[in-house]
């Protein structure tokens, strides 16, 4: 059955639910055809810059601090985010990337093209090399662009299944206000219909996604940086 069309009130708990459709995501992701995922990784950057506007680099903060987005890198099968961490990069923001720290938190080192990377040692995913920063200490956060193998339309989202994200979103009373928005970045196909994730408790909605066909704002969600 496609994503899209699964009954999720139909049978089990909403955690079950949600690794069931967890593992049906991950398979239609890794059965895309390279140059689809490929294709789509270029629209999505480019969908990003079109968000941002082709204007003046965003403000500085008093003593000249860049405004930081949180991103991520993209492993494959994931989208490609490397075109979108180098536009934003040129745009003038701090580009942020997640270090995973025990008990699922996250840490934040600046990314640059060319940084050294190493591989996290609690994830399959690349890391920056250089001095961590918890939430707290960004000072100027404009975007949060977040992982996602699936999203719908009320704003819900499906993870790797780590609670990363839902960890951080829930203890900074910043990220989770929605005065920073809350972007998820997945192929068109993972965007679904709204109720297809099936919502946990602690689960923190998404304010918009992003795709190769642009920004879908979602009902309530804020004006993006
Ligand atoms: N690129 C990227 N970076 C990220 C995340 C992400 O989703 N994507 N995260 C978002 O939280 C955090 C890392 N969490 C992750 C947790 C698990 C897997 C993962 O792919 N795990 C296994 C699947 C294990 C299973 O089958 O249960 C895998 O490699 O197949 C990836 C990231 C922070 N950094
Ligand atoms: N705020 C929280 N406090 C404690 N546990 C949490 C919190 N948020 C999520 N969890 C736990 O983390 C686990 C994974 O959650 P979930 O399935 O929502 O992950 P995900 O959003 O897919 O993953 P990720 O954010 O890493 O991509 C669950 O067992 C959940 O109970």
């Amino acid at each position: 059955m496609s994503p899209a069309l699964r009954d999720t009130d139909r049978h089990g708990s909403a955690s079950a639910d949600k690794a069931a459709l967890r593992a049906e995501l991950r398979a239609a992701r890794a059965a895309m055809v390279p140059g689809d995922r490929r294709k789509q990784s270029e629209a999505l950057a480019h969908a990003v810059t079109e968000h941002l506007g082709g204007g003046a680099a965003p403000g500085r903060m008093p003593g000249g601090a860049r405004p930081v987005v949180t991103a991520y890198l993209g492993i494959d099968p994931e989208p490609d985010t490397t075109l979108i961490l180098e536009a934003l990069y040129r745009r003038g923001f701090d580009v942020v990337l997640p270090i995973c720290e025990p008990a699922y938190r996250m840490s934040w080192t600046s990314w640059s093209p060319g940084v050294a990377l190493q591989r996290s040692v609690r994830a399959p995913v690349a890391e920056p090399v250089g001095p961590r920063r918890a939430f707290d200490q960004l000072a100027d956060v404009r975007l949060i662009l977040v992982p996602a193998l699936g999203v719908d339309l009320s704003g819900q989202r499906v993870g790797q299944g780590g609670g990363y994200y839902d960890r951080f979103l829930a203890h900074h009373p910043l990220a989770a206000s929605n005065a920073v928005p809350r972007l998820g970045v997945v192929y068109r196909s993972e965007v679904l219909p709204a109720g297809a994730v099936p919502a946990e408790p602690h689960d923190q909605p998404l304010t918009g996604v992003l795709t190769a066909d642009g920004l879908h704002r979602f009902e309530g969600g804020t004006e993006p940086v």
